[in-house]
């Protein structure tokens, strides 16, 4: 089907300079102290020396069974000049798989919804991006001040992540601006006069309703982590009342790494006739994410163990991911202790804090971060290697028996390993019950998590640094005696 993008033949503004391949808020808060699900952000840039990652990316690029695969350039997907400018500035040189096969979906005229699914780091941000700065039109003032495009995140971190990437993939650009839609302290001056709106659904349904967020020029609707969005209760409930607000012809996109079949028959309700893009399950995981597991004797010695795992390894950055408020607070007091610098991010901090935080850990402040399911989704920090499973990801089932939860594993772990880049996943199991959760995840993944004992700590030691090492994944790790 051809394409009827506008931008679509047009050749390449001669200012265009791309680079040579060669140098080259959250509302989500699950019970009490349990945090429900939700992401972070990241800025786009590749944080790893150039040469290396342009090199070993290009490898991965070319190769069809990788999910960053492509055949095609972003030239040929009929993007604009000053678009296309702000790619190459952030050094993106070819489109991974969904880009390439979600974007003449998106571009297409008349506009159509799509269900995308793609695994995690695969770039879907850029995907959604590019089909909102396509569709901007920023020939007037008016149409400069009219929220034309709005992105739902499932947590603030997350929102303020895709602003900062619509912001920089856009910077070329006139007259593009992004608001955000995110819990601030004191009243908002005014009418958020942005073509794009980024933000969480609560703070968004509050701002449509007090007239201070007007939509009726709105063209484009995308639900980032959008399973969990329409999933979780109170966030589903907000999308459809935001969505009932929006002109009946809004395109809505939903992306996510997971769409289980309850919520694919859900989203297919709220983005119908959409075009949809889907993995296999055996598909979901990325191969550059290396999964373990290690014993622990009882719940207590959980913390032993996390301790002389740090006292071991110094890895680039981290993330530890607990099921409660509480037991973050905990592990961070010991760690801080123990002369670790770490930040801590659940659900109980709130406002321009959480901003603090998690920017300290962007930029490698702190190297470890503790967080509950509040920060699963979305965060994107190149520099993560190791991401660790303090508590098994479990389904929050009061009064029956424990039951893990594998989507969101799936996206714990893929806060490392991103883009193509290696990256190391480590879960604590106590018992026999977790150790049967962490089985079922396995299961349900078609992956392999495998066994480290604790007995010879210089084995563990020598494996994750040999893995942690090769900054990119080219399916020659080392493997366990
Ligand atoms: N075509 C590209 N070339 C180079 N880097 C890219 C490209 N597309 C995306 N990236 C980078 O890859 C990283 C992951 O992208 P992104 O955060 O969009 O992943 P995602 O698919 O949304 O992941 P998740 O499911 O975890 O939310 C980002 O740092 C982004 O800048």
């Amino acid at each position: 089907m051809a394409s009827e993008n506008p931008n679509e033949g047009k050749s390449l503004a001669d200012r265009i300079t791309k680079p040579d391949a060669e140098s080259t808020e959250t509302q989500t808060s699950g019970g009490a102290d349990t945090d429900g699900a939700s992401e972070v952000q990241g800025g786009s840039n590749l944080q790893e020396p150039e040469y290396d990652v342009e090199v070993k990316l290009s490898d991965l690029q070319a190769d069809p069974n990788n999910p960053l695969f492509s055949v095609k350039s972003f030239e040929d997907l009929g993007l604009s000049p000053s678009i296309l400018q702000g790619l190459y500035a952030m050094k993106f040189l070819k489109p991974s798989k969904i880009q390439e096969r979600a974007l003449p979906l998106l571009l297409h005229n008349p506009p159509t919804n799509m269900i995308g699914q793609s695994q995690s780091g695969t770039g879907k941000t850029a995907a959604f991006t590019l089909n909102i700065l396509s569709r901007l039109d920023l020939s007037t003032d008016e149409m400069r001040k009219s929220p034309q495009a709005l992105i739902l995140a499932p947590s603030r971190e997350l929102a303020r992540q895709i602003g900062a990437v619509v912001s920089e993939m856009g910077r070329f650009m006139e007259g593009l601006s992004v608001a955000m839609a995110v819990p601030t302290e004191g009243k908002r001056p005014g009418r958020l006069e942005h073509p794009v709106v980024c933000g969480t659904p609560g703070t968004v349904m509050d701002l449509i309703k007090k007239r201070i967020l007007i939509v009726n020029k709105l063209k484009v609707l995308v639900l980032d982590e959008a399973d969990n969005m329409l999933d979780q209760q109170g966030l589903g409930d907000q999308c459809i009342r935001v969505k009932g607000f929006l002109p009946k012809t809004v395109q809505v996109v939903l992306f996510s790494a997971t769409f289980d079949d309850q919520i694919r028959l859900y989203a297919a309700k709220f983005a119908p006739n959409a075009n949809k893009i889907s993995l296999k399950q055996e598909e979901l995981t990325v191969e550059g994410i290396r999964q373990f597991y290690l014993d622990c004797v009882d719940d207590n010695d959980k913390y032993n163990v996390l301790v002389k795992f740090y006292g071991l390894l110094t890895v680039a950055s981290s993330i530890i991911f607990v099921q409660t408020r509480q037991t973050a607070a905990e592990i961070e007091k010991r760690m801080t202790k123990e002369g670790h610098t770490v930040a801590s991010l659940t659900g109980g901090v709130e406002g321009s804090v959480r901003d603090k935080i998690i920017d300290e850990f962007r930029e490698g402040r702190a190297k470890v971060l503790i967080t509950t399911n509040v920060l699963a989704r979305g965060i994107d920090v190149s520099t993560v290697s190791m991401v660790i499973n303090y508590d098994i990801p479990e389904h929050y089932a009061p009064g029956r028996s424990r039951t893990a939860d594998p989507q969101t594993y799936l996206h714990r772990i893929g806060r490392t390993g991103r883009f193509g880049r290696v990256g190391v996943a480590i879960s604590f199991v106590s018992s026999r019950e977790e150790w049967q959760m962490l089985m079922d995840i396995s299961k349900y993944l078609h992956t392999n998590i495998e066994g480290v004992h604790t007995r010879d700590w210089d084995e563990v030691e020598n494996l994750m640094k040999k893995i942690i090492k090769n900054p990119r994944a080219r399916g020659d790790f080392p493997t366990t005696a």
